[in-house]
Order: C-alpha cells, then sequence, then structure tokens
C-alpha cells in the first residue's frame, strides 16, 4: 500500500444475493487515493458508483477484500469507531444536500461538531470561513429556504469540509444544478482541493468534469478502470 493513502481499496467485492441469486455488482477492485489526490468516478446507471462510495464510506461491507480509511482496515472497527473515524476523516456531498432547514448556514455547517460534542469559538470561527471560502461570507444566518439551489450545494460543501476531513466523498455533488451553477461548484471544488488539501473523490455523469479531474476512474461491468 502507498504511505500516503488517505483511502485504500484492496481487491474489494461486493455481490447481493437475491433468492439463489448472486449479482457481483464490484469485482476485484484496487485502489489508494493520497493526501490532496481529486479523482472522479464515471459510469452508466447501474454500474455501482453509489454501491462503491457506500463502502468507502463504511456504511456497507464488502463481501471480499478491505476497504483502509487512514491507514485503519474499517472491518476491524466496531460500528461506534466506525462512525467516530468517518467523522475525524471524512466530509460527505450528495446530489441532495440534506439540510436541516430549521437551522441558518451556520449552524448546518456547524451540525458535524455539534454531533461530537460542544461547539468551540475555534469551530465557529472556521465555519464563517469556510462559508466566506465558498462565496456566502453574506449569507450565513439564512436558512436552506432563504438560499438558491446553488447557495444550497454550496453550505453543504462547507459542512463537508468543517472537521478538516483527510477525504470528501461527493455523490453527484452537481447533478441537481443548472449549468451555470454547476460550472461554479467545480471551480469551487477544484479550488478547495487546493486551499484545504483535503482529498475529493467524485462520483460524477458530468464526463467533460471528469475530463479536468487529475485522477479519472470508469467504472464498468463490476471493474474499475483508471483513465487518467
Ligand atoms: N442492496 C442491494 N441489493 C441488491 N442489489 C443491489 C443492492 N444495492 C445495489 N444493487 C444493485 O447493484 C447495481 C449497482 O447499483 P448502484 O446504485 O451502485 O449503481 P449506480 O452506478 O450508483 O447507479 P446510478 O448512476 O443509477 O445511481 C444495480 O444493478 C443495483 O440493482
Amino acid at each position: 500500500m502507498n504511505p500516503n493513502s488517505v483511502l485504500s481499496c484492496q481487491s474489494v467485492s461486493r455481490s447481493f444475493k437475491l433468492g439463489h441469486e448472486s449479482i457481483d455488482v464490484l469485482k476485484n477492485i484496487s485502489f489508494d487515493i493520497s493526501a490532496g489526490e481529486m479523482a472522479s468516478i464515471v459510469g452508466t446507471s447501474g454500474s455501482g458508483k453509489t454501491t462503491l462510495l457506500n463502502l468507502l464510506a463504511g456504511l456497507d461491507e464488502p463481501s471480499q477484500g478491505e476497504v483502509l480509511m487512514a491507514g485503519e482496515n474499517l472491518a476491524n472497527l466496531s460500528d461506534k469507531a466506525k462512525a467516530k473515524a468517518r467523522n475525524k476523516h471524512m466530509g460527505f456531498v450528495f446530489q441532495f444536500h440534506h439540510l436541516l432547514p430549521e437551522f441558518s448556514a451556520l449552524d448546518n455547517v456547524l451540525m458535524p461538531c455539534r454531533i461530537v460534542g460542544k461547539v468551540s469559538a475555534e469551530s465557529r470561527q472556521y465555519a464563517e470561513h469556510l462559508l466566506s471560502s465558498v462565496g456566502l461570507g453574506d449569507r450565513m444566518r439564512h436558512r436552506p429556504g432563504e438560499l438558491s439551489g446553488g447557495e444550497r450545494q454550496r453550505v453543504a460543501i462547507a459542512r463537508a469540509l468543517i472537521n478538516k476531513p483527510a477525504v470528501v466523498l461527493m455523490d453527484e455533488p452537481t447533478g441537481n444544478l443548472d449549468e451555470v451553477s454547476s460550472e461554479q461548484a467545480q471551480k469551487l471544488i477544484e479550488s478547495l482541493n487546493e486551499q484545504f488539501n483535503a482529498s475529493f473523490v467524485i462520483v460524477t455523469h458530468n464526463q467533460d468534469w471528469a475530463n479536468h479531474i487529475p485522477i479519472q476512474f470508469k467504472l464498468s461491468k463490476g471493474h474499475l478502470e483508471k483513465v487518467t
């Protein structure tokens, strides 16, 4: 394994049993993501992208092989330890941002801190810094319903970075946005990758964007191919 690896899949397979039948969705997948790297995963609908992200997040377990988060084999951790490791090392952004409607943008960004304990003045300051970095310095007190779709997605991106994760996993982060907001979000994600030195693994249907991302993987027929 690469010593700089923050996220690693080693010979990972995932099958689902349906009655007597077994569906082999992921077959013998291996890759490493190092600190600060940015990777995209493309693949047709049903190729197993979400299944792979769930394994990387420790939300599901491989049928064979290992997933290592910051060098730790997730299979060796209890559910509680896994949740703790996830909160410490990972951030998540989904197509539908899952912001809490009754809380301000600032409080939504602070939610991962609140889950593990008290919110310090330092965390609050960092959340304000993140919101400014995503261009929402003047929208911190707005609730999700008072923000545009693109702005809500930027709050979700700031929230994913609050615990200074080693890796941010994104599932179709721009899938729900119009072309202009989508391009803005892509540029923003690329600049945050440089600014915060977090690694990003991005599942996207947007081939043009995937072509811009330094590492590109393609999932097809259960296999992961490194395109660039
Ligand atoms: N819990 C499960 N039980 C049985 N089959 C499953 C399960 N989860 C996923 N699958 C199957 O695995 C395949 C891959 O699903 P997955 O959601 O990972 O695809 P995807 O590439 O994310 O698709 P999309 O782009 O449409 O979201 C599908 O054929 C799906 O039916």
